[in-house]
């Protein structure tokens, strides 16, 4: 049995649904985890794979990436932001997403390099997302994020804003593991994987939709689920950027 973490938010149930219909599904024992808890999980070596934020790859000793899919986005992805009570050139806090690894540095590498402010970082923070505190913001990722956009004053999409600032994709997370798998079973995850996307619509038909997020917009165009050249090429900027944070 080969073990996989996955991210347990919607923009992963394509995938989840590949690897629950496809022949793969009789050789691995799949958790489904906060993409934190994924990259941890990795990293300690309870799983061989995990579908883990692109920056906790950089925590790793030994690493493969093993597919040609992943969450990006190509510009604005809808689900990671920075949702704030004022100007973003007015904040005085910022608070990190517990959940996230990926984003939580995006924030901070815009911080740097793009909008070049230095707020105060707040990592654990007791009201997370609830601050009435008129100079705070919060990174917030995945499906708490559905339906908020027109309830907070400043919101800025994050895969928007590296756009801008690089004019490139960004990819979220990757499928990794942390030993080397035979080819046989990289050919299998990657067969299910694409069937998982193949059948996007079929799965729309027992989601249950919402009517203050569009959930088929989302996982057909924001989602952009091909880990190509160029994405790999702005990962790899990424990484720079976070080494020199
Ligand atoms: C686009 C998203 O990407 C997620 C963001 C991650 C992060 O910030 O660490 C990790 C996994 C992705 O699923 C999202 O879930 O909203």
């Amino acid at each position: 049995m080969i073990k996989i973490s996955a991210v347990s938010y919607t923009n992963t149930v394509p995938f989840i649904y590949g690897l629950q219909h496809a022949p793969i599904k009789k050789d691995i024992d799949l958790s489904l985890d906060y993409p934190a808890v994924c990259a941890e999980k990795l990293i300690n070596n309870m799983v061989d794979i995990g579908l883990i934020p692109v920056a906790a790859i950089l925590d790793l000793p030994e690493y493969h990436i093993i597919s040609d899919y992943c969450i990006g986005a190509n510009g604005a992805v809808n689900s990671v932001f920075i949702f704030s009570n004022c100007a973003l050139k007015d904040i005085k806090y910022l608070q990190l997403d517990p959940q996230s690894k990926s984003s939580n540095n995006l924030a901070l590498v815009l911080l740097k390099n793009y909008w070049k402010l230095e707020p105060e970082l707040v990592y654990k923070a007791k009201e997370y997302g609830r601050s009435t505190h008129p100079k705070t913001a919060f990174v917030q990722i995945g499906d708490r994020t559905f339906g908020q956009v027109n309830k907070h004053s400043f919101v800025y999409d994050l895969a928007a804003e590296w756009k801008n600032f690089t004019g490139l994709e960004f990819v979220f997370a990757a499928w990794v593991s942390n030993k080397k798998l035979s080819d046989d079973f990289i050919v299998k995850l990657n067969d299910a994987l694409k069937f998982g996307l193949a059948n996007r619509l079929k799965i729309f038909e027992n989601m249950e939709m919402r009517s203050d997020f569009d959930l088929v917009d989302y996982l057909m165009h924001k989602i952009d689920y091909r880990l190509t050249e160029s994405k790999r090429e702005a990962l790899k900027l990424f990484h720079r950027l976070i080494k020199e944070l």
